[in-house]
């Protein structure tokens, strides 16, 4: 369909504009998932997730995207089950987006593209003594992928969305008191998980992938909120920040679970 055409099209910012591949990546994201080809594994526990609110520290534009970190020195804000072996703590949440509806996400399902997609990220903190250390190993992070499609307004992104002003620019950052980034979540359990890597550089293979089955909704006010934000800084030539998405990489060996039949 028309919409998988825009996918060959190559977002304008550096970072995206060749499809950024790595020497020898055997489990490289994001991936189209074929619905039909995943595996149920009956043996996928439910994902466990407890998020505190006060452990938010801040909002900011890092120039690829919007980024809420979380203070993450202690077990406060933690996944586990699911496909994971250990316990991952929170450590940022942020998105990808496109410059209109008909694309945005990094995964697709069956090729389609949703408008924006929400990545949880969380490390692997009884193995390795850092977020830094975990990004270099195989199991060493965890992102849950939300994706979000045009609907109704979506009152826990609100908060979020009334902050963006104040980072439209790259580099600014403001203080966030307490957000609870679950009702960010759908509340059906189902997901796809697969054996993956970060989607920008050092785009290293240390991420579990949890893909939720069912989409979020927000309205076009709250998604038009995330293309005013801008790559540049002040003073420099305004950017806007859309297109922020790695373009789909090869499945290679891999299979995709399902948590669902
Ligand atoms: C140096 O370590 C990094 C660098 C970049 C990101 C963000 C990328 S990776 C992803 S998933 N989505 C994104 O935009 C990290 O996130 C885990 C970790
Ligand atoms: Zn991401």
């Amino acid at each position: 369909g028309t919409c998988c055409s825009y996918r060959l099209r190559d977002a304008l910012h550096p970072l995206w504009q060749s499809p950024l591949s790595i020497p020898g990546g055997t489990r490289q994201s994001p991936i189209d998932i074929q619905w039909r080809d995943s595996i149920f594994d009956p043996y996928l526990r439910p994902l466990k997730i407890s998020y505190d609110p006060d452990t938010c520290l801040h909002i900011w534009n890092n120039g690829y995207s919007f980024l809420v970190e979380f203070e993450d020195s202690m077990d406060k804000s933690i996944i586990m089950g699911g496909p994971l072996e250990n316990q991952y703590r929170l450590k940022q949440f942020h998105f990808h987006w496109g410059a209109i509806n008909e694309w945005g996400s990094e995964h697709t399902i069956d090729s389609r593209v949703y408008p924006a997609e929400l990545h949880l990220v969380h490390w692997n903190a009884v193995k390795y003594e850092s977020f830094e250390e975990a990004v270099m190993e195989g199991n060493g992070l965890a992102v849950i992928g939300v994706f979000l499609k045009l609907g109704a307004y979506h009152e826990g992104l609100q908060k979020l969305v009334d902050a963006l002003p104040a980072v439209k620019h790259k580099d600014e950052i403001v203080e966030f008191d307490t957000f609870d980034p679950s009702c960010l979540l759908p509340s059906c359990p189902d997901y796809w998980t697969y054996a993956g890597s970060l989607t920008t550089p050092p785009l290293t293979e240390s991420v579990t992938w949890i893909i939720k089955k069912k989409a979020i909704e927000v309205d076009e006010n709250q998604l038009e909120a995330f293309r005013m934000l801008l790559f540049t800084s002040p003073g420099e030539e305004e950017k806007r920040m859309v297109d922020n998405f790695r373009p789909l990489q090869p499945l290679m060996n891999r299979t995709v679970r399902s948590s669902f039949q």
